[in-house]
């Protein structure tokens, strides 16, 4: 595998990392980023099939593990795997989570437990049966992906109350662990132009990079960059941060010039000067 286009060669040699989601999209990105920053990668999810043909793309120093962050077991299971393989974990990016579309009021109980379960749940498993191993490596780095919901997100409310919940898992976290050097980060994610958003309807796709300030969805490698940085000598200083990678798009007014500012042609109207200030 070739190098980062950001990051220094071997910024992460001799470090560990476990990524949930990794056979996919955002995850995808993410370990093929940390295995290029020198770390060796194990990958984990649901789907063993899915994670074996990732593996063979992503090549040396890359392994996985099929497990379900939903059980503590599962967790733990995942955990283990990584750490016999390797003999240590040094970062963990609990970044598998995902939720369906849905107004808020047709939001089951058992669906509105399903989504926490996995976002906010798993996170947390995660984080429990990793820190024994982190606290072994003399300290290390948990990277929770979670996404803007700081504008809300309309037909994610199950989701975005999930993730405000992981945002404040992480603050807290992070103050608890400063003093094992263990970073905890939130990497909140915008629109990102995944396999995963086929599952959206078609002219909700179409729209949705029209939402976002940039213009464009984001591209995976952006985010995978983000976490990368992370795991970096920046870490502990970014502990308990919660750091949005979404081309501007909790401004939350689409593209440049907003409708609600225009006038005319389209133009935006600039504010006749005051008179000079008398005294
Ligand atoms: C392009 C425009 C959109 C922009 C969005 C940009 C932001 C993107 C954010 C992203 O996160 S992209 C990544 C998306 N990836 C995923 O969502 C994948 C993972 N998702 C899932 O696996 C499911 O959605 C899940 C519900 C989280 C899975 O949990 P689990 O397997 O535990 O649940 P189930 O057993 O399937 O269902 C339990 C329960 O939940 C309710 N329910 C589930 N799906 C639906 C649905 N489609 N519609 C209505 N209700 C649903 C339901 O109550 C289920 O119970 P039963 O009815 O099965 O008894
Ligand atoms: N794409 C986007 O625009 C955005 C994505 N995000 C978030 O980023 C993360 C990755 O998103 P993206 O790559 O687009 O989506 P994907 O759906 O491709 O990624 C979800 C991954 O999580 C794994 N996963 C789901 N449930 C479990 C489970 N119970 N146990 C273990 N693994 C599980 C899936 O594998 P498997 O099914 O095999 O278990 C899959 O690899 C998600 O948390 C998503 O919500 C946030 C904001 C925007």
């Amino acid at each position: 595998m070739s190098g980062s286009e950001v990051f220094a060669d071997g910024l992460l040699a001799g470090r560990v990392a476990l990524v949930t989601g990794g056979g996919t999209g955002l995850g995808r990105a993410t370990a093929a980023e940390l295995l290029r920053c020198g770390a060796s990668v194990v990958i984990a999810g649901r789907r063993a099939d899915v994670l074996e043909a990732t593996v063979a793309t992503l090549g040396e120093g890359a392994g996985y593990v099929a497990g379900d962050i939903r059980t503590e077991a599962g967790a733990q299971a995942i955990v283990d795997d990584a750490v016999s393989r390797h003999g240590r974990l040094d970062i963990l990016v609990n970044n598998a989570g995902g939720q369906y579309f849905v107004p808020a009021e047709g939001i089951e109980l058992k669906g509105w437990r399903a989504v926490w379960r996995l976002n906010l749940g798993g996170t947390r498993r995660m984080c429990e049966a990793s820190l024994p191993a982190l606290r072994a490596a003399g300290g290390g780095t948990i990277v929770n992906v979670t996404f803007s919901p700081h504008n809300g997100l309309p037909g994610m409310t199950h989701s975005g109350a999930a993730r405000a919940g992981v945002e404040g898992y992480t603050r807290e976290l992070a103050a608890e662990l400063f003093d094992d050097d263990i970073a905890v980060i939130a990497a909140a994610a915008g629109h990102f132009d995944t396999d995963a958003l086929d599952k959206y309807p078609p002219t909700v796709r179409a729209q949705t990079a029209g939402g976002v300030p940039m213009q464009r969805l984001g591209r995976p490698e952006e985010h995978a960059w983000m976490v990368a940085l992370c795991a970096s000598p920046l870490r502990m200083a970014l502990s308990g941060a919660v750091l949005t990678v979404d081309g501007a798009r909790d401004n939350f007014y689409g593209g440049w010039p907003p409708a609600a500012l225009t006038v005319g042609e389209g133009e935006v109207p600039t504010e006749e000067r005051r008179p000079p200030a008398t005294r």
